[in-house]
């Protein structure tokens, strides 16, 4: 086969060629997945009660008609990607008396998860939170400075200040951000049914960084004999109430976390160094040893991401590799293989570990003293 610059054929140079501009195109990816939140198409689709034609979804969308084609484009290109099925239905045209055969938008498993206000989970919020928020989201757009920055994260740059203090100050951030993860939480319900093992035999229970107490709040329903505490820092709980079995204390992790038979740790840890992370755990190591039940038997729920290349699918590992780049640049923290994490459980004086997958992306990692 001919060959063309630096000694590559004319179809890998092709090949290459696309690869490169489907990443480029990647950001108009994220701004159709913002366009079917902001537009709320799915909660539409769902209120119709079956799937959808064009014309009746403009008409709800109020849509000119010089872009209703534009609507027909994106709502292809979306259902191209899974998030809508394209079903034929039969429509009764009372015109001409006749059944019509016309093309029609249904809802699949990923947009059934950006319906909002439902009793069932919608991760619309964690979309919102990434791609609207204009202080968080346009900080992705700062990468080349803090390439040349010291040891600041982006974040820290852009905000002016680390996160938690910027969210501190701008109470609207704060709440977009507990919603965004409150609503990432509402997904634990459809794990936990396979791991309440893991939460059998506890009296006691911090859900340490459980921000608004959503986790918390799903485990204490499930276990109504658990006693939960939701630990944060003292402005995130100061205006939550507890029931029966959950109640909200104010603190600083890297300070001392209130006692308990177990410890839980959902997305905090890879918001941190390894360093601060180990800081952390044997703040935790304390709180379950400092109960008297445990006598050294306590035990540390870690629910996080474990990069896994060679047994996770690969958009499963494209995932986990994005959600490191992310960490690693706005907060310095990072996402985790098994040696890592096996490396910092050993430097915070754990011994044994157990992980078992949890939803698509986390897993839930059992930590023993
Ligand atoms: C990424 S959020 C995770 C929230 C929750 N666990 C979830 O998955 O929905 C990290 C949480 O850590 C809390 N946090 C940050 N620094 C903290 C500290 N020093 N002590 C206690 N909590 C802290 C934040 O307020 C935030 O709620
Ligand atoms: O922008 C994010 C996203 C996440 C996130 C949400 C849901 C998941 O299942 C995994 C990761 O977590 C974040 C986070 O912990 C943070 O402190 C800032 C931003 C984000």
């Amino acid at each position: 086969m001919a060959s063309n610059n630096n000694g590559r054929t004319a179809s890998e140079s092709f090949k290459a060629q696309a690869l490169v501009y489907r990443h480029m195109y990647g950001i108009l990816d994220s701004m159709c997945l913002k366009w079917i939140v902001d537009f709320r198409i799915p909660n539409i689709i769902h209120n119709h009660g079956k799937p959808i034609t064009l014309s009746e979804l403009v008409s709800v969308l109020k849509i000119p008609s010089a872009k209703v084609d534009s609507t027909d484009l994106f709502m292809h290109y979306m259902a191209h990607n899974g998030f809508f099925d394209i079903v034929t239905i039969h429509d009764d045209d009372d015109s001409n008396q006749e059944e019509e055969e016309k093309e029609a938008f249904a809802l699949t498993a990923a947009s059934e998860l950006l319906i909002k206000g439902t009793e069932n989970p919608s991760i619309s919020p964690v979309v919102e939170m990434f791609l609207d928020d204009p202080t968080l989201s346009s900080s992705m757009h700062h990468l080349n400075k803090w390439f040349y920055d010291e040891n600041r994260p982006l974040y820290e740059i852009t905000l002016g200040k680390p996160l938690w203090e910027f969210l501190d100050k701008n109470p609207t951030n704060l709440s977009l951000f507990n919603d965004a993860m409150a609503s990432d939480s509402q997904m634990i319900k459809l794990a936990l049914k396979d791991h309440h093992m893991a939460f059998e035999g506890l009296e006691t229970i911090v859900d340490v960084g459980g921000g608004n107490g959503t986790t918390a709040q799903i485990i204490s329903e499930k276990f109504p004999a658990l006693k939960c505490i939701v630990f944060d820092l003292p402005q995130v709980v100061k205006n939550l109430k507890g029931s029966n079995n959950l109640s909200f204390v104010g603190g600083d992790m890297f300070k001392s976390i209130p006692k308990a038979d177990a410890i839980l740790l959902k997305l905090v840890l890879h918001n941190w160094s390894d360093d601060n992370c180990i800081k952390i755990l044997r703040n935790c190591k304390d709180a379950v040893n400092a109960s008297s039940k445990n006598k050294n038997k306590g035990k540390i729920i870690i629910l996080e991401a474990v990069i896994n290349e060679e047994q996770d699918e690969p958009e499963i590992t494209r995932l986990k590799f994005l959600m490191n780049i992310s960490m690693h640049i706005i907060l310095h923290g990072k996402e985790r293989t098994k040696k890592e994490w096996e490396s910092i459980f050993c430097v915070a004086g754990f011994y044994n570990y157990k992980i078992s997958p949890f939803t698509g992306h986390l897993s839930l990692i059992e930590v023993y003293p």
